[in-house]
Order: structure tokens, then sequence, then C-alpha cells
């Protein structure tokens, strides 16, 4: 299997306490990963190294064909290289249309000046209508995103953040606060762009994660615990007595 990211050795501490402890871990270039574990199991300090928010005191994050390192990239650097993450909460410009989010989303892929002085091209407009289609707001392009369930808000981010042509996705919490019938719509759209790209999902919702059909992480007190389908880890006694606090 080809990598795109690679996570090895990665240790962080915050005033003395191991958040992440000699964590390894691996995607490929279309993979869809989820990533569960009991609260403070370090899921979203691991999100935060590959994003740059946290430096880690050691290990290596390695990324892409070339192999670079993102240890020690901006944050602003580490997403120009391809990396997107979308948080728990929605973050659409509420007065704008899902239109104009979408535009506004291609149009931050430009540097400053090209967007000072931008137009949309006949591309961009189809590709902002592609977009819709694959989140499915196509019929609410032109409805203020203010006005939007808070599912479709959050299919709204996840557009604007596919505008961007990540090639891994950090997803945090996808399914919360959301309806059955949103939490499936919600899986189709992260299982499409899993075709294409890296998709890392935490979340604790675990019939989510089961409707993901992926491989699955668990992490532990900063390390991974175990690692494989969703039968696989819930069946592991290492799992259940964590998951019991035993
Ligand atoms: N900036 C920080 N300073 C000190 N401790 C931190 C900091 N960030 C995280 N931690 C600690 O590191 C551990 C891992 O936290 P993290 O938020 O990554 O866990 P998590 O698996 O995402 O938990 P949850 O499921 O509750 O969101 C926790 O014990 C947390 O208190």
């Amino acid at each position: 299997m080809s990598t795109l990211l690679e996570v090895s050795g990665v240790s962080v501490t915050f005033d003395g306490f191991r958040a992440i402890n000699n964590l390894s871990f691996r995607i490929g270039p279309a993979e869809m990963r989820a990533i569960i574990g009991p609260n403070g199991a370090g899921k979203t300090t691991f999100m935060d190294i590959v994003t740059g928010k946290t430096k880690p005191d050691q290990g290596r994050i390695i990324w892409g064909e070339k192999s670079i390192s993102l240890r020690g990239m901006s944050e602003a650097r580490i997403a120009r290289e391809g990396v997107g993450r979308k948080f728990q909460k929605p973050t659409v410009f509420e007065d704008q249309t899902v239109h104009e989010n979408l535009l506004m989303a291609l149009r931050n892929k430009r540097g400053p000046f090209a967007v000072l002085f931008y137009k949309p091209t006949a591309k961009d407009l189809a590709r902002v209508e592609a977009l819709a289609e694959e989140i499915g707001l196509h019929d609410a392009l032109w409805r203020k995103s203010g006005e939007l369930s808070h599912g479709q808000k959050q299919w709204l981010e996840i557009g604007m953040l596919l505008a961007q042509e990540p090639r891994l996705l950090l997803v945090d919490e996808p399914a919360a606060g959301m309806t059955p019938a949103e939490r499936e719509h919600t899986t189709n759209i992260l299982v499409e762009a899993a075709k294409t790209r890296a998709v890392v999902v935490v979340e604790h919702d675990m019939e989510f994660v089961r409707r993901l059909n992926c491989k699955v992480t668990v992490l532990h007190e900063g390390a991974v615990l175990a690692e494989g389908s969703l039968d696989h880890v819930t069946t592991n006694q290492n799992v259940i007595d964590v998951y019991l606090g035993r």
C-alpha cells in the first residue's frame, strides 16, 4: 500500500503530561480511517499535530510522494500541502448564500493578489455546482447559509473544504447533533470523498463508525491500542477494558 501520511514515534508533553506517547500512524492516499478512543485518549492532539497547531517533542511526520517532513512547518504551509480540517462546530458565513460560500472557498485556493481581482470563470461556477451536488445542497444553492439546518451547515463546510481539494481531510465528530437521516447523508459524503483522498474521522458514535465501513484505529493514552476492522477492535480485550475503565 502506498502511503500519504506517515507519523512515527511522535510524542507530545504538556507540562510534564505525555498526551501523545510514541504514536505511529499511517494512511494511504485514498483511504477512509476512523479514530476512536475514550475521552483524553489524544485524538484531538493527534489532529493538532498533523495540522501543525501543536508541535511534537519528537518523532517524524512524513508526507506525500516526496516524503517531505511536515514537522516544523507552519499551519498555513501544511494546509497548502493539502491537509484540510473540519472542526466540530460549523463555521460557514451565515449571511452569504451556499453558492457564495462555496465560491469563496474556491477563491481561497488562490494567492492574495489573485483573490483581489477575482472573477469566477465558467469552470469555477461549474465546480461550485458539482460541489453542491456532491454535498447534497444543490437545491439550497441560493439560500442564506444561516437558514440551513445544523446538518446542512456541516455539509456545506465539508463542501468548502473539498473546494480546496485537500489530499487529507481530518474530520472531528461529524455526526454530533445530527438526526439519523443527516448522519446517513454525512456518511455518504465522506465515503465518496475518501475515494479520491485520505479521510480521517474522529468519532465517538460507534454506529456512525460502523457505517463508514473502514479500518479503525483505537487510541488510548496517546498511543495506538488496536487497529483493524470495527469488529476486530471492539472484541479486543484491551479495548474492552479501556472502554469499561478497567
Ligand atoms: N494544551 C494542553 N495543555 C495541557 N493538557 C492538554 C492540552 N491539550 C490536551 N491536553 C491533555 O492531553 C490529553 C489528550 O487530550 P485530547 O483532547 O487530545 O483527547 P481526545 O482523545 O481528543 O479527548 P475527547 O474525546 O475528550 O475530545 C488530555 O488528558 C488533555 O487533558
